[in-house]
């Protein structure tokens, strides 16, 4: 049984601050800057070079690739780190083309991060081919899925709303269409229970600085199932997925499995603070964060509903159809969710009116959720949102 308190004890989380944002970016394990200071000063600072041999950074991409494998589902050897999500993105959805050249659809939603549209939009400007982004409504997927499509490309959980989409049953559609799917797990790894294997996801991608606390600018992670691992084409085809790249050939071959969606030289500082992050979901099971995360969830809800009569809840309201964040609709949304951080409640804003709040059982209880709904309460109670000061949009919101 997980000890809740034991894991929110390993976060470092600033003095006063009630922190719903780790569906953004994940706060700072205590664990790593001891593991980053010694990267730096035993690995880099003694092993120079050798390191890559000697400290295992080389191979460090699948190694802690399957420690995230573990959590959604991917046999070994299947998931592997590097590069941003926005380059995973256009990876898996190149290959999955690659594997579909008689179609010419590429099916998503307008739930869907922007910068996935903007990366299979570019794709389809430098391929021509005929090919076609096709953005239908969330709730209209399904019905989308025809047999002109060559690639579903959807992020399982909505990034404004929380809404999630039903991955083995959209998989399912798919392929029995003739079309893969891809799926973007930026807000479902360390999230949910997710199972790409069970799931039948052809590819699926995903970011580390969120849920899994990398911390930012932490390495994207790609998967790839095993009945393509072989066959894929790897888009972006720099030296370290070649089979050899030690051999210095002039031709490019891509390596084994899943090795070929390695691109360039890997953030070896960055992957240390990631595989110390990763140390904190050993010690628990993805079932009883999600049932944590729902009941938390269901708490911040019905708190925010009864003290916030002018938020109106944009998430589902039935846990199984949502991830672990929360969201609320309100016109003012910006200025309220200033407002908020100013008393040390933070959360985040998504125009046009979304107040977004990241529900994260490692480091978040009753306490924190009772205080948030609390200091919301007495926000929109005393209208403290109302000034020009918070309604000052900042560069990055
Ligand atoms: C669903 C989703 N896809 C893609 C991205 C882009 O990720 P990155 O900035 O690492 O390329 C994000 C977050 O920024 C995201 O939430
Ligand atoms: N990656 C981010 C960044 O570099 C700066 C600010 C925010 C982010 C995010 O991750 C945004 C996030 N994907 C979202 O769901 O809105």
């Amino acid at each position: 049984m997980t000890d809740f308190a034991a894991t929110k004890a390993l976060f470092h989380l600033p003095d006063a601050i009630t922190y719903l944002d780790g569906n953004s970016l994940g706060p700072l394990p205590k664990s790593v800057p001891r593991r980053v200071e010694s990267m730096l000063s035993e690995e880099w600072g003694e092993l120079v070079i050798t390191g890559w041999n000697r400290a295992g950074w080389m191979a460090s991409p699948l190694r802690i690739g399957d420690r995230i494998g573990r959590l959604i589902g991917a046999p070994p050897g299947t998931t592997v780190l590097g590069d941003t999500l926005s380059v995973k993105v256009y990876q898996a959805l190149a290959s999955a083309l690659a594997l579909r050249p008689d179609r010419k659809v590429i099916l998503s939603d307008s739930g869907n991060f922007p910068s996935d549209l903007y990366m299979a939009e570019g794709l389809v400007k430098m391929l021509g081919q005929g090919l076609e982004l096709r953005v239908v409504p969330p709730e209209d997927v399904a019905g989308a899925i025809t047999e002109e499509v060559a690639v579903l490309m959807l992020t399982e959980v909505d990034y404004r709303t929380g809404r999630r989409h039903d991955m083995p049953a959209l998989t399912a559609r798919a392929h029995a269409a003739g079309a893969l799917a891809i799926w973007d797990l930026a807000h479902s790894a360390g999230a949910l229970e997710v199972d790409v294997t069970a799931g039948d996801a052809d590819f699926a991608v995903g970011c580390t600085y969120k849920y899994l606390n990398g911390g930012p600018g932490a390495p994207a992670f790609i998967h790839v199932a095993p009945r393509f691992a072989n066959q894929a084409v790897p888009a972006l085809s720099g030296w370290l997925g070649h089979a050899a790249p030690f051999d210095f050939d002039l031709g490019y071959r891509p390596g084994a499995g899943i090795e070929r969606m390695r691109v360039g030289t890997p953030p070896i500082i960055q992957l240390a603070a990631l595989d110390a992050a990763l140390d904190i979901y050993d010690m628990v099971t993805m079932a009883e964060v999600r049932a944590r995360s729902i009941q938390l969830s269901d708490r911040f809800i019905a708190g925010v509903e009864a003290a916030c009569p002018a938020l109106t809840l944009a998430s589902p309201r039935d846990p199984a159809q949502r991830g672990s964040q929360v969201s609320f609709r309100f016109a003012e949304g910006y200025a309220a969710m200033q407002a908020a951080i100013s008393r040390g409640v933070v959360g985040d804003f998504r125009a046009p009116d979304i107040m977004r709040f990241g529900i994260t059982p490692l480091y978040l209880d009753e306490g924190d959720i009772d205080r948030a709904v609390a200091v919301l309460g007495e926000i929109m109670e005393t209208s403290l949102w109302d000034t020009p000061a918070f309604r000052q949009r900042a560069a990055v919101t």
